[in-house]
């Protein structure tokens, strides 16, 4: 694996980037510490005063658009028997049944793999804070990174993303790809380091405080840092307070102009509005590994949430590589293939080792 010791600035779209040998320097890339707020808050029980209505945003209207886009941040599901799906399945195959194509489409290639977290490496469970990957799957994705580049590309704050994983070797793109970092290898290796929303961290650790403030009394809300990003969780509120925790997050984002909002799986994901996202770290890491605009490189990308879908998009848009939805159910994606849950992603990985080995040894085992 190629690191790279460079610094990009783009000061017309106030984006930096530092691609910096962390060890060289033995010296911190990181601004100065802002407090550090705790990693999430769960929703306390206590009666709370009415909420102001946002007449001036839009008033109920505008909630109720935000009801209805957190309601199809989980729509009706068809059947796996259904004609849709079936139908579903012809234009997005399994990638296992496609694994030679795969395969064959790496002949003279190196494929550099990009793993999301939550919903590919880990079911998704009511607690995020709990849920943890196999010891299989850690397995599975440690013998793919013997093979190939892997990084793994998430919402979650990179370090918790890394505890979870607990993998060295491996890149990790935070906060929808806003925190980058790659394996350290001694104290003379090169690291590679990407933070493009650093100065915003201090308006998202403001953000999230009155945000667990404001929330505390929704049962079941849980706000979470990402560094920088913050999800606030209602998988575990009662549809008829989703309005009421809308109208709160509405309310708390009215005074930051500089920060959007977007809806995961039963998540509101607060983000800054630069242009990066989950594509934009692909892309950053195959030119980091020496591969932009390379023919030679054939990036899988694997994720099931709709954040996945801008890595899918710059795969489709290159022409290069393979974007793999994990989904049960038909969506709407730019994605080449799918698989069904992450039972099937580690499948997918192990049979990716397997092959690896079998061409290298140039025989089957048996
Ligand atoms: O990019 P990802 O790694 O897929 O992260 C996206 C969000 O994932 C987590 O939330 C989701 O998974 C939780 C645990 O299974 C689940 O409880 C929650 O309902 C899901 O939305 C994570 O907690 C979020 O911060 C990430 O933004």
């Amino acid at each position: 694996m190629t690191n790279q010791n460079v610094v990009v600035s783009d000061a017309k779209s106030s984006m930096k980037v530092a691609v910096a040998i962390a060890a060289m320097s033995n010296q911190s890339l990181f601004p100065p510490a802002v407090p550090k707020p705790p990693a999430s808050s769960a929703g306390r029980f206590i009666r709370r005063k009415p909420v102001k209505k946002l007449e001036t945003q839009g008033g109920p209207t505008k909630i109720n658009a935000w009801v209805d886009s957190m309601r199809a941040s989980s729509p009706a599901k068809s059947p796996p028997s259904s004609p849709e799906h079936d139908s579903w399945m012809v234009t997005h195959p399994s990638a296992l049944e496609m694994f030679d194509e795969i395969t064959k489409a790496s002949k003279g290639k190196k494929i550099v793999m990009f793993l999301d977290y939550d919903g590919t490496l880990s079911p998704i469970v009511q607690d995020p804070d709990r849920a943890f990957m196999s010891d299989e799957m850690r397995a599975a994705v440690k013998a793919v990174a013997r093979y190939f580049p892997t990084a793994i590309v998430s919402g979650r704050g990179k370090d918790k993303v890394h505890d979870f994983v607990k993998l060295k070797e491996l890149y990790y793109a935070g906060s929808h790809g806003m925190d980058i970092e790659g394996p350290a290898h001694g104290t003379n290796d090169k690291s590679v380091v990407c933070q493009p929303a650093s100065e915003f961290l201090p308006m998202i650790n403001q953000v999230y405080k009155k945000l667990v403030v404001k929330t505390q009394f929704i049962e079941g809300a849980k706000v979470e840092s990402n560094k920088f990003c913050l999800s606030v969780h209602f998988r575990c509120v009662e549809e008829k307070k989703w309005a009421e925790l809308a109208e709160l997050v509405k309310e708390v984002l009215s005074d930051y102009p500089k920060l959007k909002m977007n809806y995961g799986r039963k998540v509101l994901e607060i983000k800054p509005t630069i242009k990066w996202d989950k594509g934009k770290a692909l892309e950053f890491l195959l030119e980091a590994l020496g591969y932009a605009n390379s023919k030679d490189v054939l990036p899988i990308y694997i994720g099931d949430d709709k954040t996945d879908e801008d890595a899918f998009k710059v795969l489709r848009k290159k022409k290069q590589g393979f974007g793999i939805l994990v989904s049960k159910f038909p969506k709407e994606t730019s994605a080449a293939y799918t698989l069904q849950d992450p039972s099937e992603v580690m499948c997918f990985l192990q049979r990716m080792v397997e092959w690896k080995q079998i061409s290298q040894r140039g025989y089957y085992r048996t």
